[in-house]
């Protein structure tokens, strides 16, 4: 993949959020599928949606999208309502699913021409998107003999043939190679870079901390917390872990060493874990010395697991992490 774009810059934007939603509610029967959600996504921003299955992000995104109606709340994108489906924001958003649809029976490059045309878009656009997600080797291909992760591919490519200034992308490396994955991600950060603000679902916690802005997490139809990467690891309570080879400490001796609070032995390493990093590596100096040490700190996941892994049977989170978003 290329992460040279060629669309034009999207001109920034002023004031208003990209996407504004207040107390919107979404129920499907009796299940509250979205329940009271309220954020904001800024204008160029990498936002992100993390929840485990079920927990609404689909059903949020459509509401966003102009897809499905909310029951109640307020919906704003781009300065406008999304529903009743909104056709002046169409040119204006790319939406890559995880059941796009294809024109199974045209090559690669066909289709893209077709999806460029809907939006009047030219050739030349559907062959700038086609080299940006690495399908330039693929153009005559008939879609329906791409493999899966090539499919995925083209679906991006179809989102962001127009040149949108918002695009929503719903897990876009799922079926992607490891190779693939880090070439989108470059594709992704240049979108970015290009002023474009990107809405994006993915279960990969890694991919979140290294692209999002920000991340909302949701559970149960509700924000359970909303910042940056950095913040939500910062304020969490999720010890760091430091590795070293078993043998050269007892777990007995290391479990008395001042700020750690657990001590165990897993594979061949013993893993120390405590809120006090400096403090016990400066110990560990002093006993055994460093060489060996390896030190593995909170990351987006921890967090993650953390907050998913506690019932809430209220929506409120016993941890103190920030729901409210920083304007
Ligand atoms: N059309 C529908 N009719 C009835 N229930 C639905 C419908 N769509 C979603 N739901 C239910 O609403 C809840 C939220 O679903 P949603 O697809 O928004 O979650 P999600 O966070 O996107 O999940 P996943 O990570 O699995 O994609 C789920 O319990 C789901 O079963």
């Amino acid at each position: 993949m290329t992460a040279a774009v060629h669309h034009q810059p999207v001109p920034p934007a002023e004031g208003d959020a990209a996407i504004h939603v207040r107390e919107v509610r979404k129920s499907y029967g009796a299940h509250r599928a979205v329940d009271g959600v309220s954020l904001d996504v800024r204008h160029g921003e990498f936002f992100g949606l993390l929840g485990p299955n079920g927990a609404g992000k689909t059903t949020l995104v459509e509401i966003m999208e102009g897809l499905r109606e909310a029951d109640s709340g307020e919906v704003t994108v781009l300065g406008q309502s999304p529903w009743p489906r909104n056709t002046a924001l169409l040119p204006r958003m790319g939406v890559q699913t995880q059941s796009s649809a294809f024109f199974v029976r045209q090559t690669a490059r066909e289709h893209l021409v077709t999806v460029a045309a809907l939006y009047r878009a030219g050739a030349a656009a559907a062959d700038r998107s086609l080299e940006t997600v690495g399908l330039g080797p693929q153009r005559d291909t008939l879609v329906e003999n791409l493999s899966g992760g090539q499919r995925q591919r083209l679906a991006i490519a179809s989102a962001l043939v127009h040149g949108p200034e918002l695009i929503f992308l719903d897990e876009p490396t799922a079926a992607l190679d490891p190779q693939a994955r880090r070439d989108l991600w470059e594709v992704l950060r240049t979108l970015k870079g290009e002023g474009r603000t990107i809405v994006y679902t993915t279960h990969h916690l890694d991919e979140a901390e290294a692209l999002c802005d920000r991340v909302a997490i949701l559970m149960a139809g509700r924000v359970r917390a909303l910042d940056s990467p950095h913040e939500l690891v910062s304020a969490t309570g999720a010890p760091s872990r430091l590795m070293l080879p078993a043998g050269r400490l007892s777990p007995q001796k290391a479990a008395e060493i001042p700020g750690v609070d657990r001590a165990s032995v897993q594979g061949g390493s013993l893993v120390l874990e405590t809120a006090a990093t400096g403090k016990v590596l400066q110990a560990l100096d002093a006993l055994t010395g460093l060489d060996g040490v390896m030190t593995r700190t909170a990351t987006l996941e921890d967090v993650y697991l953390e907050l998913t892994g506690a019932p809430a049977p209220d929506g409120t989170s016993a941890h103190h992490h920030p729901t409210e978003q920083k304007a």
